[in-house]
């Protein structure tokens, strides 16, 4: 008899345990409310995706938990989409985009926007202190292929730039996010896939700038404790966000060409294998990186990677859809020396070992997303 009412005793206990630790969680959750504190929301995802972006989302966070973020050079590839996703998970008022150009309606309709020249050091720290910022993003940069023709323009952008942007966040106490590149690799690197520390020898100004961020924002880290986090990412693909330049810009361009006008020229050999990933793993990436909790990193500076295939490879994925497509060859010979000497796979175990990093998009994947968002428009100014 006693042994037959012991589960239902124990699950009496068990449900009344539960409770009491529900109990106590609230009393704690409204004890640091009314500290006052700080502290970072505690992140409880939920997978979901919204606008063709995977998300994570949060639960139970109230205003005064949420970072107040600003991200500079918002207008180019990834900041749109970045913000979207920030918003989402910090509230549309506590990130602010903001660039050197004029916004696109849809932006500027949809979410703080201000005008922010990082090569302005006393404006970026007014915008800093007005809007009691917390998590700084810097995207602005001028990126390879650009860069290579305006050399004076890279170095003061990318490199003057960042200066102040270091500075700043040291000033204030700021998390600050930079990205790096694959191009802060170069050809005396160790073979592929990269790892995260060998040789770095670049032969651009955009690579040599971005190593110089890594150096300087792990320096900052060390010296003065900023919270200095950066991703080198591969050759971000994304199908509706404007591009600024870049040598990897080829990728997206084969698919709009595939879908608008049924022909390719392509300005890099068909061989040409570099590392790829797909707009919404990156920018998942970041978010979870720049969530992470600062005892869990390792280093400041991680490698991620998803994807690589030869242009070949590319081309063939799309005939399966689009097998009408022509594909002829003029190749750049600036662009072709720049993509031969970056890597084709980047080490991310630490990444993943270190804050969980996982890709969601390979190429087959990536190619059906991409085909599927260029057919049906653009998706990410309709979401806004
Ligand atoms: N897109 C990729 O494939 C890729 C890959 C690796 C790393 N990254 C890095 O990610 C970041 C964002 O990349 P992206 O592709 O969106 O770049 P992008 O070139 O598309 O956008 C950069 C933005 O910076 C702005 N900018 C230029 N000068 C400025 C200034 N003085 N003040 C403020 N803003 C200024 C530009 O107007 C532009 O909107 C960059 O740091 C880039 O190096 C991008
Ligand atoms: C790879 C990267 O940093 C950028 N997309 C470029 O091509 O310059």
């Amino acid at each position: 008899m006693e042994f037959q009412a012991f589960p239902v005793v124990f699950s009496f206990y068990r449900l009344t345990l539960k409770r009491w630790m529900m109990l106590v969680m609230q009393l704690l959750r409204g004890t640091v409310k009314h500290a006052g504190s700080s502290a970072q929301c505690s992140v409880k995802r939920l997978s979901s995706s919204v606008g063709g972006i995977s998300s994570s989302s949060q639960q139970s966070c109230t205003d005064t938990d949420h970072p107040k973020v600003l991200i500079t050079g918002g207008l180019g590839q990834l900041g749109v989409g970045l913000a979207k996703l920030l918003r989402r998970q910090f509230g549309k008022n506590n990130v602010i985009l903001s660039d050197i150009r004029k916004p696109p309606n849809h932006v500027y309709h949809n979410g703080p926007f201000i005008f922010s020249d990082i090569l302005d050091f006393k404006n970026l720290r007014e915008i800093v202190v007005n809007n009691n910022i917390s998590w700084l993003v810097h995207y602005s940069a001028v990126l390879s292929a650009v860069g290579e023709n305006n050399v004076a323009l890279a170095k003061e952008v990318n490199i003057t730039g960042l200066h102040h942007i270091l500075d700043i966040a040291t000033e204030h106490g700021l998390r600050v996010f930079v990205p790096s590149t694959m191009e802060a690799f170069g050809p005396s690197s160790s073979s592929d896939p990269i790892p995260e520390l060998c040789v770095q020898r670049p032969r651009t100004i955009y690579g040599v700038s971005k190593v110089h961020a890594e150096l300087m924002g792990e320096y900052y880290h060390h010296r003065f404790g900023l919270d200095f986090r950066c991703l080198r990412y591969p050759g971000i693909i994304s199908a509706d966000s404007q591009l600024g330049g870049g040598t990897t810009d080829y990728a997206v361009q084969t698919f709009h060409a595939a879908v608008k006008t049924g022909s390719l020229e392509c300005n890099l050999r068909s061989d040409t294998r570099l590392s790829m990933m797909y707009i919404d793993d990156c920018l998942r990436a970041t978010l979870e990186f720049l969530e992470a909790p600062a005892d869990t990193l390792v280093s400041r500076t991680y490698n991620i990677n998803a994807m690589n295939f030869t242009l070949h490879q590319l081309i063939q994925e799309i005939q399966k859809v689009l097998p009408d497509l022509k594909v002829t060859y003029n190749v750049d010979s600036v662009r072709q020396a720049i993509a031969d000497s970056w890597p084709m796979a980047l080490e991310d175990s630490a990444a993943r070992r270190d804050w969980g990093w996982k890709h969601e998009y390979d190429l087959s994947e990536l190619v059906q997303t991409m085909l599927t968002h260029i057919t049906t428009g653009n998706q990410l100014a309709q979401a806004y």
